[in-house]
């Protein structure tokens, strides 16, 4: 009983001690302004249901002497049994106290829902796991000793009362902990994505940032719900463990050894499940290509029958190699599991077979042990389950890493430079002999362009033409800032900018440019010309803005160039880029595209560069490049008129 009662203590302490630290870290919060006071309506009626569960246990506090040690526990007069009585008493009163001023913090939310889910998450989740030993420690005690069965019953009534409900609540506050986490590492790595150099981002393949975003994250989610199965697994694994040491030590120091053992298996097998679980991730990224080549190339393969049953074949084979690996991946954690559910096996067959002769145990200890084994059975599968989920989510941990190690170099060197430059208005952009290589230089076919020297100024309308392949493209990415140039400088009014302010300046429209339903950059001065110039456009009837979002963008390809050239007037940026935007445009449309759109924006100041091959237009032209194998040359409107070779 002293025993008893100085256990009573030192969990008293350690609970004392948990709300103590943690109220601590809240007050440090909320002195840094992290939390802020929220007293809503549903905060009071979630902190006063908290009562009703915390009953239950304190409850259970009176039961627990009654069920498991004496009937006439609260009775006896004897001093062991009065001084256990106070450590009980002590031990409800810090456990109201507990519940009463840590979950106080529910009206001091942190503005990181993490610190409000993560505390929660780990308290409640202990319940179930507690529950659960309890109820094991009550059957069999039910059968190996002399009890009042309704005391036991009643006390298993209210342990199962507290399983359910807090198995409830932290089942839901699991979930939110899944999304919040997926969610999360969704928002991490899309935001690195955007940092990836261009150069490198153009080198990753669809199907790695597919299988990133899907399959890694999806596997983010569901391990961060297998390991708060996990924890209350081995919160009752531990509880029962320690029961199991009052029954027979000899016999539970072999299932502890056994439970060791199992742990060393998997963690020798970890590299085996962490190398095919790795192979199965490159195969299904090889899978995601085929499924973006089945978006991006629907057009072309649905034409031909061969095409389409080539592709098909090609697809399903990625799809079966990809399945084959997740297979071999499951299997090497099918083994480890099956070694370890034997191993389990050996353990209760030599104590509930051997030891008993060996050591002469009672049959009702023996009875005990096999009741609570067999009930640790579950509890340590699904642990064992959860161990090969840990290493995937290793490997999918390891992917991001790398997926974003590039991004991080890209992060560090912007911020290194820019320091939230803003560049209203651009007087001129100046290129001084930049070099650009697409290869490595120990590559041996290395394509660059280069020297490049270029100038622009403020009213300027500058034509770039040139022959497939000769550069032009490439140029137009070094001088918007997508490509850093491998040397040269780019001055944007005599001052050097990094590349991330260098592309501020510009509006852009691609040849293969992608068009967004909603305009995600737009001078809300120029909304009230909307309608205007979607008259003009010839599309006021067939597209209305409505808060920024354009009411459709399912219409032909030279509306929606026409679409895009509105995007980019709205846009209003100093320097305009147009890579062949003409293409698509019927005559009178480019008519009006040239001679008065690009007129009217450089009435306005802006600097228009365009690459384009309509020759009937060159004279409106301040200045024209030529680009020829990666070089660029001025030359003059009538220079360009007696060639016929760009
Ligand atoms: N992503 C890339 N990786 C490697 N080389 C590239 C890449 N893009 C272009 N190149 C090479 O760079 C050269 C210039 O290409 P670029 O696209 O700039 O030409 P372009 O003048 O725009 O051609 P086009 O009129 O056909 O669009 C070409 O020889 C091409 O093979």
């Amino acid at each position: 009983m002293e025993n008893i009662a100085n256990g009573l203590y030192i969990s008293t302490s350690i609970i004392a001690f948990i709300g103590v630290f943690y109220l601590g870290i809240v007050s440090y919060q909320t002195f840094k302004k992290d939390r802020k006071i929220n007293f809503s309506l549903k905060n009071a009626y979630n902190y006063f249901l908290g009562f009703l569960v915390l009953a239950p246990v304190l409850a259970s506090l009176y039961f627990f002497p009654i069920a498991f040690y004496d009937q006439d526990f609260w009775l006896e007069t004897k001093s062991q049994y009065i001084e256990s009585r106070q450590a009980l008493k002590f031990l409800g009163i810090i456990i109201l106290s507990f519940y009463t001023f840590t979950r106080g913090a529910i009206f001091l939310p942190h503005k990181d829902e993490y610190y409000n889910i993560g505390p929660k998450l780990l308290f409640l989740s202990l319940f179930p796991g507690i529950a659960s030993a309890l109820n094991v420690m009550i059957i069999s005690k039910f059968i190996t000793a002399n009890f009042n069965a309704n005391y036991l019953l009643g006390f298993f009534a209210v342990t199962t009362f507290i399983y359910i409900i807090t198995s409830r609540i932290s089942k839901r506050v699991t979930v939110r902990f899944g999304i919040l986490t997926a969610h999360k590492f969704n928002v991490q790595v899309v935001s690195k994505i955007f940092k990836i150099p261009h150069r490198k981002q153009e080198q990753i393949k669809d199907g790695k940032t597919y299988t990133i975003l899907n399959d890694d994250i999806s596997s983010i989610f569901s391990f961060s719900q297998g390991i708060i199965g996990t924890y209350t697994n081995v919160i009752t694994l531990i509880i029962v463990e320690v029961y199991l040491f009052t029954i027979s030590w000899v016999s539970a120091s072999l299932l502890l050894g056994i439970t060791v053992l199992i742990m060393g298996i998997f963690t020798l097998m970890s590299p085996q499940i962490k190398k095919a679980t790795n192979n199965s991730r490159l195969k299904r990224e090889k899978y995601s290509n085929f499924i973006s080549g089945l978006i991006h190339g629907f057009k072309e393969l649905v034409l031909h029958k061969i095409k389409r049953d080539k592709y098909q074949k090609d697809m399903e084979d990625s799809s079966k190699e990809s399945y084959n690996a997740s297979q071999k991946s499951i299997n090497v954690g099918i083994d480890a599991g099956l070694v370890s559910e034997l191993s389990f096996s050996v353990a209760i067959g030599i104590s509930c077979l051997l030891f008993p002769l060996i050591f002469d145990m009672e049959k009702e200890v023996i009875t005990a042990f096999v009741l609570a084994v067999l009930f640790l059975w579950g509890p340590v599968s699904m642990i064992l389950n959860g161990i090969p989920q840990i290493v995937n989510v290793k490997v999918s941990l390891d992917r991001i890493k790398a997926f974003l190690k590039d991004a991080e170099t890209e992060e560090l060197v912007s911020n290194q430079i820019s320091e939230k430059i803003e560049i209203p208005f651009v007087q001129s952009i100046k290129v001084e002999d930049v070099y650009f290589n697409y290869g490595e230089e120990e590559e041996s076919i290395t394509y660059g362009v280069g020297p490049i020297n270029f100038v622009a100024n403020e009213g300027e309308l500058i034509f770039i033409v040139g022959g497939n392949g000769s550069g032009k493209t490439t140029f137009l990415k070094l001088l918007i800032g997508l490509y850093k140039p491998t040397s040269g400088n780019i001055l944007v009014n005599g001052s050097k900018i990094d590349n991330k302010s260098l592309g501020e300046c510009f509006s852009v429209i691609y040849s293969d440019f992608y068009l967004f339903q909603k305009l995600y950059d737009l001078n809300e001065d120029r909304l009230d010309q909307v309608n205007d110039w979607l008259e003009v456009l010839q599309l006021s009837d067939k597209v209305k803005i409505e808060d920024g979002v354009f009411s459709t963008i399912d219409l032909s390809k030279g509306q929606r160039k026409r679409l895009a050239i509105l995007k980019s007037y709205l846009e209003d940026r100093p320097v305009y880029f147009f890579d062949e935007v003409a293409a698509d445009l019927d005559p009178a449309f480019r008519d009006f595209f040239y001679n008065e759109l690009l007129v009217k924006m450089r009435q306005e100041g802006k600097i228009l560069i365009i690459i384009s091959h309509d020759d009937k237009y060159f004279n409106l032209a301040d200045n024209i490049y030529k680009m020829e194998m990666g070089k660029i040359s001025s030359q003059t409107k009538e220079l360009l008129a007696l060639s016929e070779q760009y």
